[in-house]
């Protein structure tokens, strides 16, 4: 199970920073459009991954429509411990995936902008995924550009979605950095976390520092939230 995630790490010095904080996770990014983009073919990113394996840090892929046979050959390539779903993926394409002997984690996009103020948005987006049994990542819909927007969804959403739904595992995403994620998990009830843009000084440019800052906001923040904890099956 991952508590802190920095998920869209391109350096070997992103992974020390990491490794250097209370983070516990990394994600790479292996959707080509991202800015967060890494190549699986290169021999750089499989030195990434076991230096974040050799600091105990969990390694997520992150994908969006990639055909199955590609992410099990990159998941094995680069030795993933998950791979996060974070496009159209359909429910019976994660079971087989599941069914290959891959730990997959579902990315629900959540519209920041609500019409229909009488349904919870996070209940809507979840769907048919609350009862499969996927660990689920809430991040904010970024259309077209899918995950890394900087967006917050409605905590308080969240939280009353999550206190119906006890049983579900998640992760909360989208927008968060060090001066708003206590007040994130406090709200949502989070037990674990993920931040891509926020910890970046330009886009796509991780920072130590903010990596750092984040960190130990989440630390100190998670701490407090133990009512939830065990929740998380990653
Ligand atoms: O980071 C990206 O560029 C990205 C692209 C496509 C799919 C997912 C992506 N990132 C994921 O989105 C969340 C939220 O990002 P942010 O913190 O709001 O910038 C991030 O943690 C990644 O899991």
């Amino acid at each position: 199970m991952f508590k802190i995630k920095i998920c869209g790490v391109k350096l070997k010095s992103d992974i020390d920073a990491v490794g250097e904080s209370p983070a516990d996770a990394i994600g790479l990014n292996f959707f080509r459009p991202s800015v967060r983009y890494v190549d699986p073919l290169e021999p750089s990113t499989l030195e990434l991954t076991r230096r974040a394996a050799s600091l105990g840090l969990m390694r997520v892929g992150v994908f969006v429509n990639e055909p199955l046979e590609s992410i099990v050959e990159i998941a094995r390539a680069v030795d993933l411990d998950v791979v996060q779903l974070h496009g159209d993926e359909t429910l019976t394409f994660a079971q087989s995936l599941q069914d290959a002997g891959i730990r997959v984690i579902r990315a629900i996009k959540v519209p920041v902008i609500v019409e229909d103020r009488t349904q919870n948005p996070v209940v809507v987006a979840v769907g048919e995924w609350g009862h499969a049994g996927f660990h689920l990542l809430l991040d904010a819909d970024a259309g077209p550009q899918h995950g890394g927007s900087g967006k917050s969804i409605d905590w308080q959403a969240v939280h009353a979605w999550s206190a119906q739904n006890p049983e579900i595992s998640w992760t909360l995403a989208g927008g968060l950095r060090s001066d708003n994620v206590a007040q994130a998990i406090a709200a949502s009830g989070a037990c674990s976390v993920d931040t891509a843009s926020g910890v970046e000084s330009s886009r796509g440019v991780k920072s130590a520092e903010m990596i750092r800052q984040f960190a130990a906001a989440a630390e100190a923040a998670l701490a407090q939230n133990r009512p939830n904890a065990g929740k998380n099956l990653f």
